[in-house]
């Protein structure tokens, strides 16, 4: 079973306008609220996949209530610990532009942070943990570490999404899958990237550090998938894109999901990369149809 964990779940609220003006009143052309967290959009997108997953981690009040409805109305399963505070709403702001305003995350108590910890030592070997996104800030900027533990006790394998600190001691504990951006991976070891081969530089020292599979995204540039024998590129398909939030975690979830079913790391790569395109040319996330539609034209070269 493949688990995805989301400590700070949001209602992603997305709001449309014409024409931004600030200090003004401005009337919205659209909007949407989705449920969301990198953990729950790797779930959504797993769904799609039809590879199986419970989503957990920690929901509270009427947000937290529409997001585990929404997604049990999808046929995810769920676990979420049901917190006192309520989840957060993130606003997703599009003008022509994309601006994103997240929100802090709720207060988590140590009694329901200790009903999480006590949910993952439930796991078995064979399970894939899907480690994503931020930490509410009363939990402790260490709490993946704790998590981690549990998935090394058990003998679970974890998938790790975060940046900076974080990302780096995890990578002792041999994560299954690391997908920085070439933005993140440049600011992981503090240098500014000028090309593909130095992406490549940096990217082998995550491998060299522990990470068993590391994919680095380039948005619409294309991304590598670093093993310890070979770099392998893939272009992105052509399309029009209509929103960018989620496409790692389609992405990630695009990889996972495929290697979980057919062990393929070469098709996990490919439909990683078609999933990210997929949820980058519509609205919500990807659905089935437009991975499968996106897949063939993925084309993936040594390099
Ligand atoms: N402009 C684009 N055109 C086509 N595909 C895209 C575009 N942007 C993102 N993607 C797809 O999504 C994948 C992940 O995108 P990106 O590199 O932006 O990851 P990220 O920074 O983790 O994303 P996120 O915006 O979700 O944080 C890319 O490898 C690609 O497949
Ligand atoms: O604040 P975090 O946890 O870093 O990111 C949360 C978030 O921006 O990430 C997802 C897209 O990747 C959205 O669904 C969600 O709003």
């Amino acid at each position: 079973m493949i688990y995805t964990v989301t400590l700070n779940p949001s209602i992603d609220y997305i709001v449309e306008v014409d024409d931004l003006k600030l200090g003004d009143l401005n009337r919205m052309k659209r909007d949407l609220k989705l449920p969301g967290g990198k953990g729950i959009n790797v779930s959504r997108i797993l769904n799609q996949l039809g590879a199986d997953s419970t989503a957990i981690g920690f929901l509270g009040g009427f947000t937290g209530r529409f997001i585990d409805d929404t997604l049990r109305e999808e046929s995810i399963k769920t676990d979420f610990v049901v917190i006192e505070d309520d989840t957060r709403i993130n606003i997703k702001l599009k003008h022509g532009d994309e601006t994103e305003i997240n929100g802090l995350g709720p207060a988590i108590h140590e009694h329901e942070a200790n009903a999480l910890v006590q949910k993952l030592s439930g796991l078995q070997k064979n399970d894939i943990v899907v480690l994503s996104g931020s930490i509410p800030p009363s939990l402790g900027g260490d709490f993946y570490s704790r998590l981690i533990r549990v998935c090394q006790q058990t003998g679970a394998e974890f998938v790790i999404d975060t940046t900076g600190e974080a990302l780096m001691k995890a990578l002792v504990h041999k994560p299954l899958l690391v997908k920085p951006n070439h933005h993140e991976l440049a600011e992981l070891f503090g240098v500014t990237i000028h090309s593909k081969e130095e992406i490549v530089t940096y990217g082998r020292k995550l491998l060299e550090a522990g990470a068993k599979n590391v994919l680095i995204s380039m948005a619409g540039e294309g991304a590598l998938f670093i093993t310890a024998d070979e770099v392998y590129h893939a272009n992105v398909p052509a399309g029009t894109v209509k929103n960018s939030v989620g496409a790692g975690d389609s992405m990630i979830a695009g990889f996972v999901g495929t290697l979980a079913l057919f062990g393929d790391p070469i098709e996990a790569f490919r439909t990683g990369v078609a999933s990210g395109s997929a949820t980058a040319f519509s609205d919500d996330l990807a659905t089935r149809e437009k991975i499968e539609q996106l897949r063939p034209q993925v084309t993936i070269s040594t390099w």
